[in-house]
């Protein structure tokens, strides 16, 4: 992991490389998001590979109904424990289980095997996060690189509800004057970071209605509707305890940092 970056963002602010990005709606400046990976060492992103529609469906209309019923309520996390066994995880919503479950499915033909085990072992050892967004049109996330003190190595997330456009940058040239790589997501679509993409990249969303993509030597502008991205991540040993400092990411859409969810059935713990 390069120095500088911080995995805490209190530090952006007006005019750091972080910050605010001033246009709502795609500029003829911006550069077409791809449709395929960049190449990035440990990114893994197949756009013909969607969960299907009524997996998708079905899964965001209860994440709606049971954690963002309030209004300001934009990001939830949530927190899974794996059985002595292996065989079941606890404490995650029966439809993340069987989300995950399907992803896994999904995602192993295109995944090396190393990483597809990384990311769904047969027996976890680690408790899970699953962390649940909520973006209006024009919200986005800062970039950045996920806490390093609280999570580990192999992430995967998926789009729900609309597709985004994500910017992957070097942690090394963040101060330097280059243009962030940017992918694609269409709703459904699930993107993996390991290793490089994990550590060494910052991913972020800006803060746009619509996004261009490029399409056959041109582009096409995308709109954006309201997304649900549902993220998991594995805690670190030591780092399953639920405290005040767990917001990692403040939201562009928001002034203040990103609303908690209360301790739950679902929230661990210290013992
Ligand atoms: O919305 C997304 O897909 C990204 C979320 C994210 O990067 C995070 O919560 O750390
Ligand atoms: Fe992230």
């Amino acid at each position: 992991m390069a120095e500088g970056i911080a995995d805490d963002w209190d530090d952006d602010g007006p005019g750091s490389p972080w910050s605010l990005f001033d246009e709502m709606s795609p500029s003829p400046k911006m550069t077409p998001a791809s449709l395929h990976a960049p190449p990035i060492s440990g990114l893994f992103f197949t756009p013909s590979l969607l969960l299907p529609c009524e997996m998708a469906d079905q899964v965001t209309q209860f994440c709606l109904k049971n954690y963002f019923r309030d209004a300001g309520v934009n990001q939830i996390m949530l927190f899974g424990v794996a059985s002595p066994s292996g065989a079941i995880t606890s404490g995650l919503p029966p439809p993340l289980v069987a989300l995950l479950s399907t992803m896994s499915t999904l995602l192993e033909p295109s995944l090396p095997p190393e990483i597809h085990a990384l990311i769904f072992p047969h027996k976890p050892t680690r408790a899970r996060q699953a962390i649940l967004n909520l973006y209006l049109p024009g919200e986005g996330i800062i970039p950045h690189v996920d806490l390093l003190k609280r999570f580990g190595d192999g992430i995967v997330g998926i789009s729900l509800g609309s597709s985004c456009v994500m910017q992957f940058a070097r942690v090394k040239e963040v101060d330097k004057d280059v243009s962030p790589l940017q992918l694609f997501l269409p709703e459904r679509s699930m993107v993996v970071l390991s290793g490089d993409a994990r550590y060494e990249w910052t991913h972020g969303i800006e803060k746009r209605t619509a996004d261009l993509v490029a399409e056959a030597g041109s582009h096409r502008e995308v709109q954006r509707g309201v997304r649900l991205s549902i993220t998991f991540r594995w805690l670190l040993p030591g780092a399953d305890v639920v405290g005040k400092d767990d917001n990692d990411v403040i939201r562009l859409g928001d002034v203040q940092l990103a609303p908690q969810t209360q301790p739950g059935p679902g929230i661990l713990r210290s013992t």
